[in-house]
């Protein structure tokens, strides 16, 4: 059994929305109450339940205030660009003992904490959340005590693994993980693409990539095996893998995803200074 303090969740788009199916679960409870803003009503509504009092900026202008005042953790949840003017706007109804966490890339805690009194926490979690399978990095400013970390940890322990890191690597950390199931996907959006241009019908193409994944990860996650050497298990030598992995190795693949992971850190710090 997961208890977590009342929470404010501002933004519950996909990240949000996804943190917000976890603390839904089975085994978490959340004393004084879930309260979840979005802009759009339509939004907003699909969101609303016993459980969850969500609220739409375009009904009240004052939602995020109402759903501040009170809550111990206020998770921001919106775009980066936008979360300065939110964290103006809503600073003056954060209670004194409330901490603030925000899942914005780039938007660095010095940054937040100038605009509220309040301790500011980072966290990168990923969409995976959805089905509890984040991996989440939490780092924590000069403000927060163990205790706010500890919640911080539990709130996103029902999504999934939480890693403490310094804020420094979190830039690195999104890189990865934060941006890891977009890699993933694009991966199987490639091989069911070639797969399709092989003459296999798009839904043929769908079952054999999507189980592949499927069953490649679920391999990993119980043989207790590297990755490495559940490779070279799929390839024969002077087999038909062998050849396949040539090619992509002598295309650079090793290369792309340093320069691919370089880029991700880069636009990182450019939304820190916008
Ligand atoms: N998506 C991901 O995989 C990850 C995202 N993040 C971070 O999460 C944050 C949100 O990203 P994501 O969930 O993808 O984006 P979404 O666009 O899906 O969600 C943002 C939400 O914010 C709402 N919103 C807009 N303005 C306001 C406001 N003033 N007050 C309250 N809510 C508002 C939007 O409502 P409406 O749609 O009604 O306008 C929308 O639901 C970003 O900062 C991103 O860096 C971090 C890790 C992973
Ligand atoms: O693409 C983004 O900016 C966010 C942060 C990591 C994943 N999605």
């Amino acid at each position: 059994m997961i208890n977590l303090p009342s929470i404010a969740i501002l933004g519950t788009g996909s990240m949000g929305g996804a943190i917000l199916s976890g603390l839904l679960a089975p085994g978490v409870t959340v004393d004084g109450g879930i309260r979840v803003t979005n802009r759009s009503e339509r939004k907003a509504a699909a969101l609303r339940s016993p459980s969850v009092t969500s609220l739409a900026i375009e009904k009240d202008r004052g939602a995020n205030h109402a759903a501040v005042a009170g809550a111990r953790v206020v998770l921001v949840a919106v775009k980066p660009h936008m979360v300065p003017d939110l964290l103006r706007e809503i600073s003056g109804a954060i209670d004194p003992g409330a901490i603030v966490v925000s899942v914005a890339a780039g938007v660095r805690i010095d940054t937040m904490q100038a605009l509220v009194d309040v301790p500011v926490l980072r966290a990168m979690p990923n969409t995976p959340a959805t089905v509890g399978r984040a991996v989440t990095g939490v780092s924590a400013g000069d403000r927060a005590s163990d205790a706010d970390v500890a919640v911080v940890t539990a709130l996103f322990g029902t999504v999934g693994s939480v890693l403490e890191v310094p804020e420094s690597r979190i830039d690195a950390l999104s890189a990865i993980s934060g941006s890891g199931p977009a890699y993933v996907f694009l991966l199987i959006e490639e091989l069911e693409r070639t797969a399709f241009k092989l003459g296999f019908t798009r839904q043929e193409s769908r079952v054999m990539v999507e189980n592949t994944f499927l069953g490649a990860s679920e391999l990993l996650a119980v043989s207790g095996e590297t990755p490495a050497e559940l490779r070279r298990r799929v390839t024969s030598p002077k087999g038909t893998t062998e050849r396949a992995i040539e090619v992509l190795e002598e295309a650079g693949l090793s290369a792309l995803f340093d320069r691919a992971t370089d880029a991700a850190i880069t636009r990182a710090q450019e939304l820190a200074a916008p």
